[in-house]
């Protein structure tokens, strides 16, 4: 595995003797999504802000590509491009105008590299219409251009989907995944709707109250040894049923047109070829895993998420 582009460690706060971050570990790597999520007050912003340097650190540390924020602020913060708030931009002036406007702040920003990352997040078209007749998702993905400009290795993004349409959220993950993958970028993505990040996330942190509770990775497979609902279409559910029954000994529920039972990954095959042997059509098979969202509300007790 490469390097970490960002580190934290034992990073903590405490407000007016009030611990809100209670010491976080955990690293997180170039070309990964890393998602962000925890309940309205768990401690998202408070860290994003102590990573940026915008808040300052009790206790521990966040390095960026091995350097500290808090020590050597100017090495660390060179290789971060962030929205925590909303990035100011010109209604008045083309989407153009404001990443050159942007660049002019910083020193070595090329032409090509406007019109790279403009299409990094397929703001070609656009481009050159005023920011004010831009939609809130149009206005997100140029502020990710505009974050990009200096070639950052890590992107933080706060809340990105807030706001945003189901198309504008389908839009801004699309672009937050390609541009993990072409510019090798580490991304950070706090949210505190897991539906809207799971897609575009590799891993998932959860904070409660300060604290990680849970690392997952999102594309965890299938175990073999653990129980899923099997959902099986086929053109006669009671034989379908019977047939299961007797073979496997399972309990098999009716919905529809589908028959349900509890079984392995390594049994599926056994209970399709049994169907078959009876001459069952068999029009779709769809296994529901114990998604990240049940564990999600599991570790966070209730449901106070939304
Ligand atoms: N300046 C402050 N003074 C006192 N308490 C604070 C301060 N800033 C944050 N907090 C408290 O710290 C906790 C974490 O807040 P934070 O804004 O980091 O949560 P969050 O996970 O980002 O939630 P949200 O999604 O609502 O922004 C909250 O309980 C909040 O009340």
């Amino acid at each position: 595995m490469s390097n970490p582009a960002m580190q934290l460690i034992g990073l903590k706060k405490t407000i007016r003797n009030k611990p809100i971050i209670k010491g976080l570990d955990f690293n997180i790597y170039p070309g990964e999504v890393f998602g962000f999520l925890g309940p309205n007050g768990a401690g998202k912003t408070t860290t994003i802000r102590m990573m940026v340097g915008l808040m300052k650190i009790t206790e521990g540390d966040v390095l960026i590509e091995g350097k500290s924020i808090k020590t050597d602020f100017k090495e660390a913060i060179k290789h971060v491009g962030a929205i925590v708030e909303n990035p100011e931009m010109y209604p008045f002036m083309t989407g153009r105008k404001n990443l050159e406007h942007y660049a002019r702040m910083i020193p070595g920003i090329s032409k090509e590299r406007i019109n790279e990352v403009i299409a990094l997040v397929g703001l070609e078209k656009p481009i050159n219409e005023k920011v004010g007749r831009y939609s809130l998702g149009m206005r997100q993905r140029l502020g990710i251009a505009q974050a990009l400009l200096h070639k950052p290795s890590i992107l933080i993004l706060d809340e990105p989907t807030n706001g945003l349409d189901p198309s504008g959220i389908r839009e801004i993950r699309r672009y937050i995944r390609d541009l993990a993958e072409q510019e090798n970028v580490a991304v950070i993505v706090s949210s505190h709707l897991l539906s809207e990040i799971e897609l575009m996330c590799d891993r998932i942190g959860i904070i409660k109250n300060g604290e990680i509770i849970a690392i997952n990775s999102v594309n965890d497979t299938m175990e073999q040894t653990e129980l899923n609902d099997v959902y099986i279409e086929l053109d006669n559910v009671q034989i379908g049923k019977q047939q299961l029954e007797q073979q496997f000994d399972k309990e098999v529920r009716m919905e529809k047109d589908n028959i349900i039972l509890s079984a392995k990954k390594d049994e599926i095959p056994q209970i399709i070829k049994s169907l078959v042997s009876e001459n069952i059509n068999i029009y779709g098979v769809y296994v529901k895993r114990s998604s990240l969202e049940d564990k999600f509300l599991e570790l966070i007790g209730d449901n106070t998420i939304e």
